[in-house]
């Protein structure tokens, strides 16, 4: 298992000021971290993509995703590429024997659009529910950034303000109501009803939060309610909680 982008690398450079960000589905944890981190200078890591990659490469396998020990097995032979800058690129390669049962895996896949699919969406719970998969793509992500050479990484998920970054010097949990995320999703989603845009997003939420809490902030972290604010406005709140505390650790320095 590997990551992260050649260009991305920078051996010796200082570790980066991180910003952990948390949420359920459709909370905004992409869009507005991708914005706010580029009006910061700052790298982005989407760390559902992992997850979602994980699900791709072994549904295209034929593996038993609710099998820990299968997706174990892949996770060994699983190459994965994230870029942290510009336009997210995502690519999956699966090495040695696993790959026979689809050839094309030898080589990295270009998964960025393929992984945002519904189906990929309905099944990516699956993987994610495993404790030992969750440990290893924990230990990738941390890698990832530390390699970063980034001055800043945003990184953004359910579990990112407690398990994977828990001591970073920013913790937002941003949340929407339910019926406020699925109205922004259904718009991207124009088969689907809002109805049932709000029936999956919810399914999927259950399942995540039967093992992490992505809904009730840990201390520490700061809330922020998008319900009720644009898509311009949620950026400048996450960018002013993140100036805050760089001012504030400016004055504790001097
Ligand atoms: N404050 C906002 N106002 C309006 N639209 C928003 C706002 N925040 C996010 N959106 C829109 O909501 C949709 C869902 O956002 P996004 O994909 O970033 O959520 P997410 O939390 O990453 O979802 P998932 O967990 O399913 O990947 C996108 O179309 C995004 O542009
Ligand atoms: N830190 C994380 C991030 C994601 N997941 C799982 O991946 C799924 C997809 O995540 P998106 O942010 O792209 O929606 C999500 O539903 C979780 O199952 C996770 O467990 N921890």
């Amino acid at each position: 298992m590997h990551a992260a982008t050649e260009e991305n690398r920078d051996h010796g450079a200082a570790a980066p000021i991180l910003v952990a960000i948390d949420g359920p589905a459709g909370s905004g944890k992409s869009s507005v971290s991708r914005t706010a981190a580029e009006q910061l200078g700052f790298g982005i890591l989407d760390t559902g993509a992992a997850y979602r990659s994980l699900a791709w490469a072994a549904r295209r396998l034929g593996l038993d995703l609710d099998n820990a020990a299968a997706m174990e097995n892949l996770l060994d032979a699983w190459e994965y590429r994230i870029t942290l800058r510009g336009t997210q690129q995502v690519t999956v390669a699966v090495a040695g024997g696993l790959a026979a049962a689809d050839p094309e895996l030898e080589s990295p896949v270009d998964v960025t659009a393929a992984i945002r699919e519904h189906e990929v969406s309905g099944q990516v719970s699956r993987v994610s529910k495993h404790p030992a998969v969750r440990d290893r793509l924990n230990a990738m992500f941390r890698t990832i950034v530390a390699e970063s050479g980034l001055p800043g990484v945003v990184i953004e998920g359910r579990d990112i303000t407690t398990v994977v970054a828990p001591d970073a010097p920013v913790r937002i949990l941003l949340t929407a109501s339910p019926e406020v995320r699925a109205a922004r999703r259904a718009g991207e989603l124009p088969g689907l009803t809002p109805e049932q845009v709000l029936a999956d997003l919810q399914a999927r939420d259950a399942k995540d939060a039967l093992v992490v809490d992505f809904i009730t902030p840990a201390p520490g972290v700061t809330l922020v309610d998008t319900s009720d604010l644009n898509f311009e406005q949620s950026v400048q709140a996450v960018i002013d909680i993140v100036r805050a505390a760089q001012n504030a650790a400016e004055e504790s320095t001097v």
